[in-house]
């Protein structure tokens, strides 16, 4: 029996979330929370004996979600399988995906998890057609919070359905978590991205890009420079727990541009340049303590223009002015990071602020209610492993 295991990290987007949508350059980093998914192929059931089932475990959610072959073929048509070519779902495809995943009565107190398994069929079906399996998912991550829980999401089911199809050679008598080599992440990305689609409606491509890549990029129009900053650079990550749509928050600064085209053509101009003079200082060399403050100081300053010109996007909300105003006292500068309209927000640690001062600014935003992560910024990619 094949089985295998896949994990993607999530994201923070260090500036230039929303605008990367519409064309400027974004700088994102991989963070220590993952998805794991573990996915195993059945064998082919002997005729007569039925046609076995597509089975879909959340384990986090104690949800199970079964499909027969049957009923996919009978819902989805004749399978075309190409795993080394990645397809994007057409509105018709989606329509019929649709159906397949509301037979399932999924809770309507669950009902945002309806894209994500749109996703998961339209990436199974895509590469193994209709054959039976199993596929187990838990996530470190909080899922609708701005951490890219969708794109690790999508990056771990697409690694996971290729290293079990002829479109990835991996040696599967090595032990332990496995790096794919270059080409075989290109193709990994690719059909993560068919998968984001479906969840984000427009998305970038920078949080699945950043999770199947790992460490730290600069991205815009679908291009990725790989980036290293020149010193750790450490964040405090407050979920306010407000939950949100992506989706819903993209199109919202889309029907703005519409309504404000030169206004908010000059927004994301400017996030643009926030962005690569964010991903030089990121780089830039830092000697001793007055340039490590010098460059915080930059970065900071930074980080605050853009949560400004986020806010000009109409993607800020109560919950996440209640984290910079809290942040502020305690002269921290902070942005949110992600879609917004609540989710995640970042603060950065400064290489020389006392534990005794975050802890005392961590205590304060909990007391709102609000759940705090340290974090290093970057950190390792999509790994898969056999054993
Ligand atoms: N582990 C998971 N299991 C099932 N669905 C998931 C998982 N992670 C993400 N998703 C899907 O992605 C959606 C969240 O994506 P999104 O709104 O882009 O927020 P973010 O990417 O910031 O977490 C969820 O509503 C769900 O449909
Ligand atoms: C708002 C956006 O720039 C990032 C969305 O991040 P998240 O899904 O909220 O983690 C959308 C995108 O780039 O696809
Ligand atoms: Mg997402």
């Amino acid at each position: 029996m094949a089985e295998v295991r896949a994990r993607a990290p999530g994201k923070i987007i260090l500036s230039g979330e929303h605008a990367v949508v519409h064309g400027s350059t974004a700088v994102a980093a991989a963070i220590d929370l993952f998805t794991h998914v573990s996915f195993r192929l059945d064998p082919p059931v002997p005729p007569g004996n039925g046609d076995g089932s597509l089975g879909l475990e959340l384990k986090d959610l104690g949800l199970a979600f079964f499909w027969s072959p049957s009923r996919l073929k009978e819902g989805l048509g004749d399978a075309v399988t190409v795993p080394s070519t990645p397809v994007s779902c057409s509105p018709e495809r989606i329509k019929l995906i649709a159906a397949l995943v509301e037979e399932q009565d999924i809770p309507e107190a669950k009902i945002w998890l309806s894209s994500g398994i749109a996703a998961f069929i339209h990436l199974y079906t895509s590469i193994h057609g209709y054959k039976a399996g199993k596929v187990v998912i838990s996530s470190d991550l909080p899922l609708g919070s701005g951490l890219g829980s969708s794109a690790s999401f999508c990056v771990a089911l697409a690694a996971s359905f290729l290293a079990l199809s002829d479109a990835i050679t991996v040696d599967k008598s090595q032990g332990g978590w496995l790096r794919l080599c270059e080409n075989e992440l290109q193709l990994v990305n690719r059909w993560a991205f068919e998968g984001e689609k479906i969840i984000h409606g427009k998305p970038s491509g920078i949080d699945n890009t950043v999770s199947a890549f790992g460490n730290m990029i600069q991205f815009r129009l679908g291009e990725l420079i790989h980036i290293e900053s020149s010193a750790p650079l450490r964040m405090l990550i407050t979920n306010t727990k407000v939950g949100r749509n992506t989706k819903a928050l993209v199109a919202g600064v889309s029907e703005r541009a519409s309504r404000h085209p030169d206004a908010m053509a000059a927004v994301f101009t400017a996030v643009n340049s926030i962005s690569k003079e964010l991903s030089t200082i990121i780089q830039s060399p830092a000697l001793d303590d007055i340039s490590v403050t010098a460059r915080e100081e930059k970065i900071e300053e930074l980080m605050e223009m853009n949560q400004g010109l986020l806010q000009c996007m109409g993607v800020s909300h109560a919950s996440i002015e209640t984290v910079l105003r809290v942040t502020m006292k305690y002269k921290l500068t902070s942005k949110l990071t992600g879609a917004g309209g609540g989710g995640c927000v970042l603060t950065l640690l400064p290489t020389l602020l006392s534990s005794a001062i975050t802890d005392k600014v961590v205590a304060e935003l909990e007391s709102s209610g609000f759940q705090c992560l340290k974090v290093e910024v970057g950190g390792e990619g999509l790994q898969i492993c056999f054993s």
